[in-house]
């Protein structure tokens, strides 16, 4: 077909990609007036985006060889400093509020919304903060959600070694997202099954895919898609909390899911232990509630999935988590189903095996910043409006703090002070450190145990595990799973 265009067209097309051009003229010239990292901006408009997602940490490794561990690059539609420099990275969370804020990309603000967590700061992100840790922190999950993880996770992991005896083929990851999706929304709203459950989940995996996608406003994409699936999602909440203000007054003061202890008005508050702090609009509520969901959701299923394949290939640290496992139940009696918080806390060796499987698969990479001022740090400057990448991999295989780095071995963690250390990041740090840290570690730990005091499994075969940009299998975890 013969490129005809009106001279209109062309004209606008002239001046797009002028605009383009000068606009990176301008970074270029910018990165020679002030002081910024060395690095490489790479080609107009994509920059050096496709390396990054192609060749990720051996690219970023690469760059660090030839400029430092703070330098220039230009990934994602942004001008960003990438910092692998430990000092630089705890310094950059530490400080939050002074000039640096989240810089996630615009898909995921978007899709998550204004007042999604990762989208607030100064006093907001504190109120909004404070109102998530009264309901998913360490406090709420000790006194008041560990049962109901523990009914609900032992329920999820009933029947799945098939009838007859002969065993089942199961996809880990789709049961672990399964898990995280729906006890989050349990604790949301005490929901588990039934329509609204299911078209929420639907949605919710739509939002997923849409928040990492690129912000292109086309039919069919997937980032129209995620925005249609929040309108939705956004719809049925609603319709929760107006079901919830029309329900007797005793259900609403009695609640102890994290919507009725949202809802609570001011007054009532005071004389409530689980205090949600000032009151926040209807708006405000589902966005903390998007965000609840959004933030546990791929941390906990991956860090469950993966923790099912290292097991699987590390037949030592199989035996000593179900060595764990028999002593709990050799103190328990036969009737005594549930386990206990005490239970919990006694399970030293599944939290090394949960934090080892994190670090080793790297199931955060880093966080992103975005700077409202120009910053100068390390004798550098960073200029106003460029993102920042906290990239905190690398010092996941940093073989000082973990000596032979690529190998799984929990018991390095049976020294506490690894877990404490300035430099450990996988939970992030500072004023966003995650809330949810204890929430995830419980639901792996009731999944771990549930599923190995409950099944044996041998590899199904011909799975592939990609890690990165984020670490999933892309055609799912497939394992034979029998009844122990
Ligand atoms: C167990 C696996 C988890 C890992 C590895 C993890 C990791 C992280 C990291 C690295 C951050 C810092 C983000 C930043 O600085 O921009 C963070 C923040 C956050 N996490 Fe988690 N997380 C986990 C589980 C959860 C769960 C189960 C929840 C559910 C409530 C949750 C809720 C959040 C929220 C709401 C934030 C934002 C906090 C803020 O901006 O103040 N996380 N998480």
């Amino acid at each position: 077909m013969a490129l005809l265009l009106s001279p209109g067209v062309a004209l606008g097309l002239l001046w797009v990609l002028c605009s383009f051009f000068l606009r990176w003229n301008e970074l270029r010239s910018h990165q020679r007036r002030v002081l910024l990292p060395p690095g490489t901006m790479g080609w107009p408009v994509v920059g050096e985006t496709i390396e990054f997602l192609r060749r990720g940490p051996d690219f970023l490794k690469k760059q660090r060889a030839r400029y430092g561990s703070l330098f220039t690059s230009h990934l994602l539609g942004s001008p960003t400093v990438v910092s692998m420099d430990l000092e630089v990275n705890r310094w950059i969370l530490m400080n939050e509020g002074r000039g640096l804020v989240p810089g996630y990309p615009q898909a995921m603000a978007e899709i998550l919304g204004e007042w999604n967590v990762a989208a607030v700061h100064g006093a907001f992100h504190r109120v909004v903060r404070g109102a998530l840790l009264s309901v998913v922190g360490p406090a709420a999950v000790r006194e008041r959600l560990f049962p109901t993880l523990d009914e609900f996770i032992r329920s999820h992991l009933c029947d799945w070694g098939g009838s007859g005896g002969g065993g089942a083929t199961v996809d880990v990851q789709e049961k672990a997202r399964e898990m995280a999706f729906s006890s989050a929304l349990k604790l949301i709203a005490g929901i588990e099954t039934g329509e609204m459950a299911t078209e929420l989940k639907a949605e919710f995996f739509k939002l997923v895919r849409g928040t990492l996608s690129l912000a292109v406003d086309l039919p069919g994409t997937a980032y129209r898609r995620g925005l249609q699936a929040r309108k939705r999602i956004i719809r049925l909440l609603r319709g929760l909390i107006v079901e919830r203000r029309r329900s007797s007054p005793s259900v609403m003061k009695g609640g102890r899911d994290m919507l009725s202890l949202l809802l609570r008005e001011e007054g009532e508050e005071e004389q409530d232990v689980h205090q949600t702090g000032p009151k926040l609009t209807d708006e405000q509520i589902i966005d903390l509630l998007i965000s609840v969901i959004y933030s546990g959701f791929e941390t906990v299923s991956t860090a469950a999935t993966m923790a099912v394949k290292y097991l699987h290939d590390n037949t030592s640290a199989l035996q000593e988590l179900r060595k764990e496992y028999s002593e709990i139940s050799r103190r328990k009696s036969p009737a005594e189903g549930a386990l206990t918080w005490g239970d919990y806390t006694s399970m030293e060796f599944t939290r090394a095996v949960i934090l080892e499987t994190m670090r080793l698969a790297t199931i955060v990479n880093g966080v992103l910043r975005k700077t409202t001022e120009d910053i100068a740090m390390n004798g550098f400057v960073v200029p106003k409006g460029w993102r920042i990448y906290v990239y905190t991999r690398e010092s996941n295989y940093d073989s000082l703090r973990y000596p032979a780095p690529l190998r799984f071995d929990p018991w390095r963690w049976k020294d506490r002070s690894l877990e404490n250390h300035q430099h450990f990041m996988m939970f992030g740090g500072g004023g966003r450190l995650c809330p949810g840290k204890e929430l995830g570690l419980v639901q792996i730990s009731l999944f771990l145990h549930y599923f190995l005091t409950r099944y044996r499994w041998e590899d199904a075969g011909g799975n592939e595990i990609v890690q990165f940009p984020r670490v999933e299998a892309p055609r799912g975890l497939h394992i034979r799973v029998w009844p122990n």
